[in-house]
């Protein structure tokens, strides 16, 4: 469904008035999503994951250059063809909330992604989005200002499943959610995959990743250091086949570190 290839993204600065330099954000990242499948994307702040999620949207700031391929089922995702697809075959949940328009209801929002999604923009689409994330359709009325935090991350992932995409890339989708909604959110995207979709979960917590994904991709300084089956990451890790996943794993807190009879190090793992 989807598929990354080589992808770089650099910035171009300015030393001074004439010098004029690319500063690499992001290197030869290859990824793919399959359908039916959550790939979690990981890694730490800074790494390079809004701007890989931003890339696929071609909402990079116009200082970036763009190098390698993007496509969905085939579909470059270019300049040419971003618009078409964004909101009808793939949806994008940002990691930001200033995404939402101050000035709009959060009714009309979510009508202007169900009209981007070429779907029929009646209350009760908009209430059963609404739906989905735990939200009553009271929301329809209110400003941004007037919803807390976690209810604006669940508008924005009313928005973007409202036209049943595909692909939905959510970026860090339970920031400033309690563990019951977060749970809620996590459940419904995994209900979306079992139907066909694919999710790309973008988030820095990798219990989170292992516990509601299928695949783990992890990304270190804008480089992949490792894609790993999410089950790979259990017990003393021996089944990662990438050293680097695997210290992380065992920095986990849940897994301690122990010094064994024999004089060995041995792991303990709570999962
Ligand atoms: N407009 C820009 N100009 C130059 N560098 C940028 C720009 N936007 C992002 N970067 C750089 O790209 C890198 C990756 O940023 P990105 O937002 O993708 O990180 P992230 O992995 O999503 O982190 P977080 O978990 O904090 O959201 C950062 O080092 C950042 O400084
Ligand atoms: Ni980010």
């Amino acid at each position: 469904m989807l598929d990354v290839e080589n992808l770089s993204i650099s910035f171009l600065r300015y030393d001074g008035l004439v010098h004029r330099r690319e500063v690499q954000a992001l290197a030869g990242i290859d990824l793919s999503v399959a359908r039916g499948e959550v790939m979690a994307l990981v890694g730490a702040s800074g790494a390079g994951k809004s701007l890989l999620a931003h890339a696929l949207f071609g909402i990079l700031p116009v200082n970036a250059v763009v190098r390698g391929s993007m496509r969905l089922d085939g579909t470059a995702l270019d300049d040419a063809h971003c618009g078409s697809v964004n909101g009808r075959r793939m949806a994008l949940v940002p990691q930001s909330l200033s995404h939402l328009d101050p000035l709009a209801r959060c009714g009309r929002q979510l009508q202007w992604a169900a009209k981007r999604g070429g779907i029929p923009r009646t209350k009760e689409r908009l209430a059963e989005a609404l739906d989905s994330f735990g939200l009553g359709p009271e929301v329809l009325t209110l400003y941004p200002h007037q919803v807390s935090g976690g209810m604006a991350r669940r508008l924005m992932l009313a928005m973007a499943t409202i036209a049943n995409p595909d692909l939905i890339v959510a970026d860090e989708p339970t920031s400033g959610l309690d563990p019951d909604a977060a749970g809620g959110v996590l459940g419904h995207l995994r209900r979306l995959v079992d139907a066909g979709k694919a999710v790309l979960l973008i988030t820095h917590d990798l219990v989170s990743a292992v516990s509601h994904s299928d695949r783990v991709a992890i990304l270190e300084n804008g480089r992949m250091v490792s894609i790993e089956p999410a089950d790979a990451f259990s017990g003393d890790g021996a089944k990662l086949t990438d050293p680097y996943a695997r210290a992380l794993w065992l920095a986990m807190p849940g897994n301690r570190f122990t010094v064994t009879p024999d004089g060995r190090g041995d792991i303990e793992c709570s999962s």
